[in-house]
């Protein structure tokens, strides 16, 4: 099956590893065509993903065209901020019936819109067979095949199946979920939170404070996402429990890191300026803060991440605050609470 993938960041280039070891016939779109041509010729992403060994059969082009003609599925993953552009122009390019993947994890700016709704914009005939991929997956494990699960979700079963039998493989097991708006919602929201973890274990915080923040992080993104329409079962799944424990516990994630980096007093503009890859949950954060207050739903270590990032606050005033939050039950809502 000819398969593209657009994007040839570090989540693109373990994609396509996985989807090339699996004997499709793949196309790894990256935007300049000098680095498309260094990653066709060493077969090697240093920049990105060091430790990946591109297949024989992943071709790399920096040609939309080339790359995405006659694919079956095409998996969109570039950072969220780029998805819209990316979409736009791969709709003219897209072969009938084929099935578009949504492998970046964000919310617009601006729109507040999630991934796949971005993409449906730019390409409404994608909209039968969208797919939204997310769960916890670090590139840098999946490149050295270390065992990894993910989810396949969207509306229609057919086109998540055709992701899930793509991509399994002996190291990386695909579930599927038709609940897309909550497995998008969990890959977006949790980097939010590991920037919280990051921002902990900088001030010198134990594993208390961690499984309180991961706890009460993952009750205020089922807060918002069933707001949003989602199951509040899938924030009990891969993409949504199971990313948010790797994102806030590991050395891989740049979103914990930037944490760190925050805590260490650096600002957000010398944070983006020295990574050099994306770190989403800056973005996802100004977004969240906004989805909260259009929908009325209480976010307070949204809210406090969201001063940290954009209000100058200091990192250890915002954890006081969060502790000093009036008193209040675990669970807000049920007849538990209600006959107690
Ligand atoms: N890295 C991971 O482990 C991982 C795992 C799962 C999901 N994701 C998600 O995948 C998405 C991509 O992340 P990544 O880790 O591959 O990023 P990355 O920082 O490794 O690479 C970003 C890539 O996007 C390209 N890019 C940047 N701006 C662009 C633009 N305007 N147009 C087109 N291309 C552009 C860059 O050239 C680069 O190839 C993110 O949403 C991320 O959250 C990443
Ligand atoms: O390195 P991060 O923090 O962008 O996280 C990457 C993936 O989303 C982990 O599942």
């Amino acid at each position: 099956m000819k398969i593209a993938v657009i994007g040839a960041g570090g989540w693109g280039t373990a994609l396509a590893t996985v989807l090339g070891e699996n004997n499709h016939q793949v196309s790894l779109w990256a935007r300049s065509q000098a680095f498309a041509a260094e990653l066709a010729a060493t077969r090697h992403n240093p920049r990105y993903l060091p430790d990946a060994v591109l297949p024989d059969g992943v071709v790399c082009t920096a040609d939309l065209d080339a790359a995405a003609r006659g694919a079956a599925i095409v998996i969109i993953a570039t950072p969220s901020h780029a998805v819209r552009a990316a979409a736009g122009a791969l709709a003219e390019h897209l072969a009938a019936g084929a099935v578009v993947v949504s492998a970046a994890k964000g919310l617009e700016i601006g729109s507040l819109k999630r991934m796949s709704e971005v993409i449906v914009e730019e390409i409404p005939a994608a909209a039968a067979r969208l797919v939204a991929l997310s769960g916890p997956n670090h590139a840098e494990e999946v490149a050295l095949r270390q065992p990894t699960a993910t989810v396949a979700a969207s509306a229609s079963r057919e086109a998540a199946e055709a992701v899930q039998d793509a991509l399994m493989a002996p190291y990386f097991r695909v579930y599927t979920n038709p609940d897309i708006i909550g497995v998008e919602l969990g890959g977006a929201l949790k980097n939010i939170v590991a920037l919280g973890a990051g921002i902990g274990d900088g001030l010198g915080f134990g594993d208390n404070a961690k499984a309180a923040l991961m706890t009460r992080g993952l009750a205020e993104i089922t807060r918002l996402g069933v707001a949003m329409g989602a199951s509040p079962l899938t924030f009990a799944g891969l993409a949504g429990i199971g990313d948010l424990i790797v994102t806030c516990t590991s050395s891989h994630s740049r979103n914990r890191r930037a944490g760190l980096a925050l805590a260490a007093g650096k600002t957000v503009g010398e944070i983006e300026g020295e990574t050099g890859m994306v770190v989403e949950g800056i973005r996802s954060t100004l977004a969240a803060h906004q989805l909260a207050g259009r929908l009325g739903v209480e976010m307070p270590i949204t809210a406090e991440i969201h001063r940290v990032l954009y209000q100058g606050a200091d990192p250890r005033e915002a954890v006081g605050r969060l502790m000093g939050r009036g008193r209040t039950h675990e669970v807000e809502e049920g007849a538990e609470i209600e006959n107690w």
